[in-house]
């Protein structure tokens, strides 16, 4: 079954939502944002989360220091790197790890060959931030795509009314949702439920 991620949880109420719906990964925004959280802030969220549910830090081109402090004190399962971090960087840091790439071609699709991490998230390019943009890119572009399912994480522009076209078509290990479990920028608990729900009942 595929995974599902739901991502800028800011408060406690979406968090307990998110949990009791059933998801397998919340993620904390610690980059330029709207949604960004301080640090304490996660480490209150993340003691609603339970052990069987992954706590994911996004962060865009932060320093190593920030990224292990955080890691550290939360404490996190993942980094998720935003940002124009290489995997030179990436592998000095050592730490578990999904690098986001920005689908603009089917060049940005063949970037993932260049990165020896855990998962690899293809995600809408971002305007105002890097990412949490709201908008789908061309799913087409996965269809050959040489990473393999397992490892594979689709975002950008997902919501409960077209989460299953995108497993459907992409089959990827883990979709994850921003924007489309919101309203008026604020997450909302009825389509976070309505998201995992179409995701647990969507077969691969
Ligand atoms: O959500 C944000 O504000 C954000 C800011 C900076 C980098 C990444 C961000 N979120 C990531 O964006 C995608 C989903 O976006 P959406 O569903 O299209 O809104 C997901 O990977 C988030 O982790």
């Amino acid at each position: 079954m595929t995974k599902v991620k739901v991502c800028g949880l800011m408060e406690s109420g979406h968090v307990k939502t998110a949990v009791e719906a059933g998801v397998d990964a919340i993620g904390f925004v610690f980059a330029p944002s709207r949604r960004r959280i301080t640090l304490d802030k996660a480490i209150e969220l993340a003691s609603l989360v339970p052990s069987n549910v992954l706590k994911i830090g996004v962060f865009v081109d932060a320093t190593a220091e920030e990224i292990k402090r955080v890691y550290e004190s939360v404490p996190l399962d993942y980094i998720q790197y935003h940002g124009n971090e290489s995997q030179e960087f990436i592998g000095k840091i050592g730490l578990p790890s999904i690098k986001v790439l920005s689908v603009y071609s089917n060049e940005d699709i063949k970037r993932a060959e260049k990165y020896e991490v855990d998962f690899i998230l293809f995600d809408t390019p971002g305007k105002e931030f890097k990412g949490g943009s709201g908008e789908t890119f061309d799913w087409h572009l996965l269809e050959d795509v040489g990473v393999p399912l397992n490892k594979l994480i689709l975002a950008g522009g997902l919501n409960p009314g077209n989460v299953s076209e995108a497993i459907q078509r992409v089959k990827p290990y883990m979709v994850d949702v921003s924007s489309g479990v919101e309203i008026d920028n604020r997450k909302d608990d009825d389509l976070i439920r309505a998201f995992v729900s179409a995701v647990k009942n969507e077969e691969r």
